[in-house]
């Protein structure tokens, strides 16, 4: 057989043959049935299971003046039927909605942490785990004030949310990496970002 050539785009490369919806309520589960075709120039099938729950958008809010993040920290049922035995720490993050992304992660750190936020500013865009959901997350950083806290956030409690608030040293937050108290990925990413591109350490007091 004929390998395929290289510069075939990925979509010339796939025939899909069958889409069956397992589970349809709060997201969809399916299972998909697709032939591939391999360097190597033969076609294999393989069947591939999606949960697909739209996408997202997560957020560092961190103030250079004080040296601190907030941070949130709320049960998270998954990560805890799957041995993690507290609450979890995140960054706030959010659905993605019909609004575009940088408005609904301001309208989730409203929601979330009572916080006012006008901008914010996108980083990247990443798959958390791309073998087997289907979900983009939008990164973003933004400087908050801390006069700007209108609220106590805390989330919507009709929808089972119970949202604790924290304003963390940015130092301490990295240390709760090193000691386990720190397990989500994207808050791991968003806090080593920040380090790595100078946002908080070394950053000198402006007022
Ligand atoms: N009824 C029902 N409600 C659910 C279910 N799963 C989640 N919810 C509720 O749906 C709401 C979703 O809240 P958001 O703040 O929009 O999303 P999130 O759960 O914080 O998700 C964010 O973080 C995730 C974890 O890192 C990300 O995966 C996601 O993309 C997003 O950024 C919450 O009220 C949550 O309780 C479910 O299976 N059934
Ligand atoms: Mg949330």
């Amino acid at each position: 057989m004929n390998t395929p050539d290289p510069t075939l785009p990925l979509a010339e490369r796939i025939r899909l043959k069958e889409v069956k919806t397992l589970s349809e309520d709060w997201s969809v589960l399916r299972k998909n049935t697709l032939e591939f075709l391999r360097q190597d120039g033969t076609w294999q099938t393989q069947t591939r299971e999606t949960y697909d729950r739209g996408n997202g958008a997560t957020i560092l809010l961190y103030n250079r003046k004080q040296q601190t993040v907030i941070l949130t920290r709320q049960f998270r049922y998954p990560a805890f039927v799957n041995g993690c035995p507290d609450l979890l720490v995140e960054t706030p993050a959010g659905l993605l909605d019909e609004a575009d992304p940088e408005a609904c992660i301001c309208r989730e750190v409203k929601e979330e942490t009572g916080y006012h936020l006008e901008k914010a500013q996108k980083i990247f865009e990443a798959f958390s785990s791309p073998g087997s959901v289907t979900e983009k997350l939008h990164y973003f950083v933004a400087e908050y004030d801390p006069a700007s806290r209108e609220s106590s956030g805390g989330g919507l409690k009709e929808e089972g949310e119970e949202i604790e608030v924290l304003e963390l040293p940015f130092s301490e937050a990295l240390h709760m990496i090193e000691m386990g108290k720190i397990v989500d990925a994207k808050t791991i990413l968003l806090l080593q970002y920040a380090k790595a591109q100078g946002l908080l350490a070394g950053a000198v007091s402006d007022g």
